[in-house]
């Protein structure tokens, strides 16, 4: 079993427009409520690929309501801890290029996170807890450093997006795969990258401090997959971009779902750079269909 952890879900409320003007009013033809947060986009791709998965995190109040019932059809097998306080909305906006607003998150109880913990209790030997997103702000950074405990305690694997400092602790842990965007993995150094053979040597640092796997995602331009043996490289499908909000969740949903079917990385970086692409290239987060279609346009070639 795959379990998701998504600490602060949140409703995208997803706008398209042509041009965003600042201090004006605008009108926006387009505007979508979606279900977000990393984990709970994790899960919908596990569901596409049939990887039998929990959702665990915390939601409450009444957008709360709209994300449990967006959670039932999407079909996500919701473990979420029921919480007194207002689950976040975050604002996307897609007008040329993509601006996000991702609020705080609501204020978690000491009961709530113990019950959290309760369902957490359900894990197995062998299974994979994928970790990934903000923390609310009233969660203290410790969190994601108890779930790794309690996951290490069982004989679970976890894996983890997150950044900063979160990310790097949580490296000695030896987590399954970690996913930083170029972005990401650049601010982890406090650096600008001179080139790609310069981005690989940070990935395989994070690979020297424990990571077991590293996916390197940048967008438009494809991944790098960093393993003890090798490095891998793809470019990304070409497609017309409908909504980025989501691939690398996607990507992440694609190598652990695959994985922990097959234990074989290069498949499992195949069906990641698939889905991610599949979600940008889709409105919501993508469907099977979507993903299938991409699997034969992915070429990946090992660097060294
Ligand atoms: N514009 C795009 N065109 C094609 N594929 C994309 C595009 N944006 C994202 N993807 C796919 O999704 C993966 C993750 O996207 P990325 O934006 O790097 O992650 P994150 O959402 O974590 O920043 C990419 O490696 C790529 O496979
Ligand atoms: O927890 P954070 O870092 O605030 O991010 C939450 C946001 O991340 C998303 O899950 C999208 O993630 P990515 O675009 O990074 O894959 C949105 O659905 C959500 O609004």
């Amino acid at each position: 079993m795959i379990y998701t952890i998504t600490a602060n879900p949140a409703i995208d409320y997803v706008l398209h427009l042509d041009h965003m003007r600042l201090g004006a009013v605008n009108r926006v033809p387009q505007a979508d409520l979606l279900a977000g947060g990393k984990g709970i986009n994790v899960s919908q791709i596990l569901n596409q690929l049939n990887v039998a998965n929990t959702a665990l995190g915390f939601v409450g109040g009444d957008v709360g309501k709209i994300l449990e019932k967006q959670l039932v059809t999407k079909a996500i097998n919701d473990h979420f801890t029921r919480i007194a306080a207002q689950t976040r909305i975050n604002v996307k906006i897609k007008a040329g290029e993509e601006t996000e607003l991702n609020a705080a998150g609501p204020h978690i109880t000491a009961t709530e996170k113990a019950a959290f913990f309760q369902e957490l209790a359900a894990i197995q030997p062998g299974d994979v807890v994928v970790i990934s997103g903000s923390l609310p702000a009233s969660l203290d950074k410790d969190f994601y450093n108890e779930i790794i405990a309690r996951v290490q305690h069982v004989g679970a694997d976890f894996a983890i997006d997150t950044t900063g400092a979160q990310l790097l602790e949580s490296l000695p842990k030896h987590p399954l795969v970690v996913k930083p965007n170029h972005h990401e993995l650049a601010d982890l150094f406090h650096m600008t990258f001179k080139d790609d053979a310069d981005l690989i040597a940070h990935g395989q640092d994070l690979l020297a401090k424990g990571a077991q796997h590293v996916l390197v995602s940048m967008a438009g331009a494809g991944a790098y997959l960093i393993t003890p043996d090798h490095v891998y490289h793809s470019t990304a499908p070409k497609g017309t971009v409908k909504n980025s909000v989501g691939a690398g969740d996607s990507m992440l949903a694609g190598f652990v779902g695959t994985f922990t079917q097959h234990r074989d990385a290069v498949e499992a970086f195949r069906y990641g750079l698939a889905c991610g692409s599949a979600t940008a290239f889709s409105e919501d987060i993508a469907d099977r269909a979507a993903i299938d279609a991409l699997l034969p346009a992915i070429q990946i070639t090992t660097v060294n």
